[in-house]
């Protein structure tokens, strides 16, 4: 593109590259100021923040930027870069100048000068079409030549992918990917096959690769683009949560798509790609359904361990009269008397090599988990205690949970040492986990606890590291939310029935009267009504619209500080993001009256979001190197500017419990403020004290187990605030979207042969030892 076709462009700024204010090396995210030079767009400044994910700045470079000038809450006016190239001047003095500039290392003025008296202003896109014109220049090192050539294509090599790609509107970002994985072939590979890209690219969208094809002529009927279709579809329904789609469902909404866009296919179309894809391994094609390989290896594999692990057999340590004995001198210790359903728990759970322990809240599985491992203690002749082991590696119970704070609870209910799965496994990101069935778990007795919030791909990563002869409890309620990721893995183990199980009904709490617990099990049975509403010593009710949600939210928030109360206690979880009544008013509200802007205090500004010293965090995503996970709540307690540390970065230093994590600027995205977080993100959490706003325009996330999952956080104290009749719809609307999952059925397949001698389901317990105590 020459000079002034750049001009015809929309809108653009052209200016030279003063210095770099902000860079990030890994994803190339930067911030510059520049010397507007020319410029068709209304700014009056000399000079301009630019922001985007460059390749390589030079200071001194003019550049050729395009994109939109936006307002910084705090930095004033910014112009976000969609797309850019180098200027590359169009006389022989620019010319000279910048083949000279500290981008070409080692060429001087004099060769610069040599090379555009040869090849003259156009010197740049011959040397582009054809590095050999630089062959004929006398007197020009071979060196300096490749260095031309190199610098150039690097530089020009990316700026067209990103020119290419913002015809079709992708960012920097996905240009910054593409580049790196197919370097000058990029643009080439993509007007090819663009739907490739769907298969090779994390992230590049099917419409993204029609866009492209229809431009360049590539069929619509193409198989390419048929597969591409599949695999979005099958991608689009993961994230519903289902592990499949059924093959007629699949070809059903292939065709949909590709309709649309382009040009009717025939069913036999669709079908003999998906068998193409199949037999590529793209995608598995089994008993009818339609699966991205990784799932259907998690299942298949979940299955596969699970079998394992309960077709070998346990030694009897002990007798049942010897068994009674000991659980009776724990009741003593423990100074309470297990009820039924408990005590079969803890015997099913001695004698079983996998058990499955469910309940609602307040129903005793804590307390029965604790009864287990001294039980287990007992039998088996160990110490429950981890500092009576030498090596690390004999101490017989391993505690996991899928969050960080559902590890931290086990750990102080139970006095033993637990840990996140992600943890326990090793994760080191992209490699995957360190344990696996080469280098399993060691210990004897796994308990997990908040198990339905563990996807397929996570329950098939830990059971594979699952060394046979080791004892596994499963624990989890059943009525909470499924996990985040695909499948439904807690129910459909309940579903089988060859895994022994043991249900927790009778409800603990309740005795010492808590509401919260009342109201839970009431939603769980489907008997709550208005009456439960009253307002009781441990609940509230209070009646508000939603435009006045925020606002009472803060009334409460300000009384309860007024009161001495640590507002480090009180928990708001709302249902979404984006409304009046949303998580993001909520928090900008809440940091108003918690952690207002004071002299002296440090604050940063991410996008529209500031964070201060002393505000309330979340961890939105795993970050396994810093030990730091998805749902962590923390706190800022430090800010650096670039000059106050060797790495001459801004950093944000957030405490997490008893650790302390370090952002840099790229990084603060995986952040946000947790005065309100969603109640996806509570799962697995307890607070003190729960706000829970529920209104009508919350209407389509409103469901039976998202409120139960909100209700049951609350420990000591629970207010809901909005409507009561939006409430009441909420509980008694299901969540109809069912997940497709295969787990049941090969599980079904798998254990049909297996037939325990010492393994009994609940239901065979009608006559229990508990019955003659
Ligand atoms: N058999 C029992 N006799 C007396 N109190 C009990 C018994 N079982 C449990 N409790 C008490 O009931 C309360 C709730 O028990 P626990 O915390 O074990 O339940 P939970 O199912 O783990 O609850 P949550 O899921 O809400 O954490 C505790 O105070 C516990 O001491």
């Amino acid at each position: 593109m020459d000079n002034s076709q750049l001009e015809q462009n929309n809108e653009f700024v052209r200016g030279e590259l003063l210095y770099t204010i902000f860079t990030n090396d890994v994803e190339h995210f930067s911030i510059a100021k520049v010397k507007i030079i020319e410029t068709n767009i209304n700014y009056d400044e000399k000079e301009m923040i630019v922001k985007g994910y460059f390749s390589q700045l030079q200071e001194g470079t003019v550049y050729h930027f395009t994109g939109q000038l936006e307002r910084h809450p705090k930095y004033g006016q910014q112009y976000n870069v969609s797309s850019y190239q180098t200027f590359i001047p169009d006389t022989k003095e620019g010319l000279i100048a910048y083949l000279s500039s500290d981008l070409f290392y080692g060429i001087g003025k004099k060769t610069a000068k040599r090379v555009v008296d040869h090849l003259g202003e156009l010197a740049v896109s011959k040397i582009l079409n054809d590095p050999s014109v630089l062959d004929s220049i006398s007197g020009l090192k071979k060196e300096n030549a490749t260095t031309i050539v190199k610098t150039l294509q690097e530089n020009q090599g990316f700026e067209q992918v990103v020119v290419y790609l913002s015809n079709y509107h992708i960012g920097l970002k996905m240009a910054q990917k593409i580049y790196a994985a197919y370097k000058d072939e990029a643009i080439s590979k993509l007007q090819e096959d663009p739907y490739q890209f769907v298969f090779e690219i994390e992230g590049f969208g099917f419409r993204t690769a029609d866009d492209i094809a229809r431009k360049n002529g590539i069929s619509l009927s193409s198989p390419n683009r048929i597969g591409a279709g599949c695999i979005y579809i099958l991608q689009k329904s993961v994230q519903d949560g289902h592990v499949f789609l059924p093959f007629e469902q699949c070809i059903q909404e292939i065709g949909d798509l590709l309709t649309a866009s382009g040009e009717a296919l025939t069913d036999i179309q669709i079908q003999n790609t998906i068998e193409e894809l199949n037999t590529e391994k793209k995608i598995i094609l089994y008993k009818g359904n339609v699966y991205l390989p990784s799932l259907y290896y998690a299942e298949d594999g979940l299955a596969s361990s699970i079998n394992r692990l309960i077709t070998d057999q346990i030694e009897e340590k002990t007798t049942l009269a010897d068994l009674m004995k000991i659980i009776g001198k724990i009741e003593e210790e423990e100074v309470l008397s297990y009820g039924k359903e408990q005590f079969s728990a803890i015997e099913q759970a001695l004698k079983s090599k996998l058990m499955i322990l469910t309940g609602g809240p307040g129903t005793g599985k804590t307390t029965v988990i604790k009864g287990i491992i001294k039980a287990y203690a007992e039998v088996h002749k160990v110490s429950i205690n981890p500092i009576d082991y030498e090596q690390k590696n004999d101490f017989p119970f391993v505690l996991t949970a899928p969050t960080g704070r559902a590890a931290k609870r086990l750990t102080e209910s139970t006095g033993i040492p637990a840990m996140t799965i992600h943890r326990l496994l090793g994760w080191n990101g992209a490699d995957g986990f360190d344990k696996d069935e080469q280098e399993p778990l060691t210990g004897k007795f796994l308990i997990i606890d908040e198990f339905s919030m563990v996807d397929i791909w996570l329950a098939n990563s830990l059971f594979k590291a699952i060394p046979t002869d080791m004892q596994v409890l499963i624990v989890g309620d059943e009525d909470q939310l499924p996990s985040v990721g695909p499948g439904q893995v807690l129910s459909d183990l309940l579903e089988n029935h060859t895994i022994p199980k043991v249900s927790l009904h009778e409800v603990y709490r309740q005795k010492e009267g808590s509401k919260i617990i009342q109201l839970a099990h009431s939603i769980k049975n489907n008997s709550c009504s208005t009456d439960l509403l009253v307002n009781d010593k441990d609940f509230s009710f209070i009646n508000c619209k939603e435009h006045q949600v925020v606002e009472v939210i803060t009334q409460i928030f300000q009384k309860a500080v007024n009161k001495g109360l640590d507002p480090k206690d009180i928990q708001v979880l709302a249902p979404m993001y984006r409304s009046q009544a949303g998580i993001t008013n909520i928090n900008k509200s809440l940091q108003e009256l918690i952690n207002p802007q004071t002299k002296g205090k440090r604050e940063v500004q991410a996008n529209d979001v500031v964070y201060r010293i002393g505000d309330k965090v979340i961890q939105l995503v795993n970050q396994p190197e810093d030990q730091v996970f998805n749902g962590d709540i923390g706190e800022v307690v430090a800010i650096f500017r670039e000059n106050e540390n060797t790495e001459n970065v801004e950093q944000l230093v957030v405490s997490f419990d008893e650790k302390e994590v370090v952002y840099e600027r790229k990084d603060y995205t995986n952040l946000m403020h947790a005065y309100c977080i969603s109640i996806h993100k509570s799962q697995g959490s307890e607070f003190p004290i729960v706000i829970l706003p529920v209104v009508s325009s919350y209407h389509r996330m409103l469901r039976k187990n998202l409120l139960y999952t909100a209700i049951t956080r609350g420990k000591k104290s629970l207010i809901i605030c909005g409507e009561k009749q939006a409430f009441l719809r909420g509980i008694e609307t299901l969540d109809t979207n069912k997940r497709n999952t295969t787990l049941k059925g090969l599980l079904e397949e798998r254990l049909n042969d297996f037939n325990p001698t010492n393994e009994n389901t609940q239901e065979e317990y009608e006559i229990s030892p508990y019955d003659f105590m």
